[in-house]
């Protein structure tokens, strides 16, 4: 045992594959050190299981690597002398470990075999399942069978899992709200669940708004929100039609950007390179929108938006659950109609829809409104100038792509064969009007807020 009744509980001398290894608690990272050199450090949100049992000490650690992090477990040994220290030091791992959150969640899974590459069910076996059992997850899943299996499941299961993990793109989590929203407790259902994607589907909006556009991929690094990310309040859009409504998590689109989406299915195989695919040939074709629209709007001038964008951000506000009045449509301001005419309509409550596209760079989570993007008819040249930078959120700032916050607006189409996206999937070309309401949904997250790295106006568009 090491000397100290600190130490006694920060470190451990154990033994690895016959070598002499020693673990200790720094106060970000466990390390791990041999022959006096550093082998392995992992944060503590890295760090998913510690136990001991006699003389073994197990360990389970997710080790970083861009895009494709991965688990790692081990046992080592101690000495029958080392024993009660070795229980003392993975207790003080496992405290550091679950600081903000108790270990063991229940997740009630729902894996989108078709989603993305086709790869759902073996990702989820290899990779996302080992993660789970390592970090001793409850685990309750179906692998859906067709589409709207998940929606019918979640409408009527129990709720008595602490969060609702989806292997699959954007598609399946609208499902999965719009089935909660349907419950007869809707409210408490979609307060209690929280959400957590794991990206196995093509775009996966939602992970790289959580995770940023580096870690947005990352399986391994999605599993660790499910088992400790913290609940953040998100705003649901309701969209009304003709003879339905249904609840929009992340986006509506109709012209280009929706042709982009809805017309580029057959090109899945291609994962997230099908968007650019699609919107080379979309920008070929460069054809108008044929709709009309009236907006309610809460806010119009970029510079100003962007400025009051910076000091939420500054201010540190954070949007994680907290008790309010939720689902309240704010207070009403004048509708006003847009009459001229337009390539296409986007809006959002998150500010990637793409890892390549950040469309709605000035979304913050739960804040009550929808980012509305309205581009007007312009040339070629400046849609496709603007491909550079759009991972940033630059495309804002071409002079014809109008930018609000609204809390409401309503669609007319004037044709009924038009693609309508809602959360990119599709619905019936008929018109819709789209309301937001606060706060209704969660979603876990590492942060407390989108991850983005918008930092306003380049020399371009200038
Ligand atoms: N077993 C299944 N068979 C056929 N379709 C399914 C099945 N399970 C789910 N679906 C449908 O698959 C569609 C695509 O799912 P999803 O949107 O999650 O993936 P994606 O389109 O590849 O990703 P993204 O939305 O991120 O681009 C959804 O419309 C969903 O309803």
């Amino acid at each position: 045992m090491d000397s100290g009744d600190s130490e006694m509980v920060s470190r451990l001398t154990v033994t690895l594959a016959g070598s002499p290894v020693i673990l200790s608690a720094s106060p970000s990272a466990l390390v791990v050190e041999q022959n006096g050199k550093l082998k392995a450090k992992y944060t503590w949100w890295n760090v998913l299981w510690a136990e001991s049992y006699e003389t073994r000490v197990t360990l389970s650690l997710i080790e970083y690597h861009k895009e494709a992090s991965k688990l790692v477990s081990f046992t080592a040994t101690v000495s029958e002398a080392e024993r009660a220290a070795a229980l003392l030091f993975t207790q003080y791992v496992m405290e550091n470990a679950y600081k903000d959150t108790k270990p063991r969640r229940r997740l009630r899974i729902f894996v989108n075999p078709v989603g993305g590459k086709g790869k759902g069910t073996s990702i989820y076996l290899e990779r996302v399942k080992p993660i789970f059992e390592a970090a001793h997850c409850g685990i309750d899943t179906t692998i859906t069978e067709r589409a709207h299996h998940a929606l019918e499941v979640t409408r009527d299961m129990p709720l008595n899992a602490d969060c609702i993990v989806v292997l699959s793109g954007d598609g399946l989590l609208h499902e999965v709200i719009n089935g909660l929203a349907e419950r007869p407790d809707a409210e408490e259902a979609l307060a209690t669940m929280p959400l957590a994607p794991i990206p196995t589907g093509s775009a996966n909006g939602t992970c790289v708004n959580l995770l940023g556009k580096i870690d947005g991929f990352d399986v391994a690094m999605a599993c660790v929100n499910a088992i400790k990310g913290r609940p953040m309040k998100l705003d649901l859009c309701l969209v009304t039609q003709k003879s339905s409504r249904t609840w929009s998590f992340m986006s509506q689109a109709m012209g280009l950007m929706a042709d982009v989406d809805l017309g580029t299915e057959h090109l899945r195989w291609m994962g997230d390179a099908r968007f650019m695919v699609g919107f080379l040939r979309e920008l070929w074709a460069l054809k108008r929108c044929p709709v009309t629209m009236e907006i309610k709007v809460v806010a119009e001038d970029k510079e100003q938006m962007v400025q009051q964008w910076k000091s939420t951000r500054s201010s540190g506000e954070r949007t994680r659950a907290t008790n309010g009045v939720l689902g309240k449509p704010p207070s009403t301001s004048e509708w006003v109609t847009l009459d001229k005419p337009i390539l296409y309509f986007y809006a959002g409550k998150m500010p990637y829809v793409a890892r390549d596209l950040m469309q709605f760079p000035l979304s913050v989570p739960g804040d009550g409104t929808i980012d509305l993007a309205i581009q007007e008819v312009t040339s070629r040249w400046t849609l496709l100038k603007a491909i550079d930078g759009a991972d940033r959120g630059q495309q804002i700032y071409i002079p014809s792509q109008r930018y609000y916050k609204v809390e409401a607006y309503r669609v007319t189409p004037l044709v009924d064969d038009a693609n309508v996206s809602i959360d990119g999937e599709k619905y019936p070309c008929e018109p819709f009007e789209v309301q937001v309401r606060k706060g209704m949904a969660n979603i876990m997250s590492p942060s407390g807020s989108f991850v983005t790295d918008f930092s306003g106006i380049n020399e371009k568009w200038k």
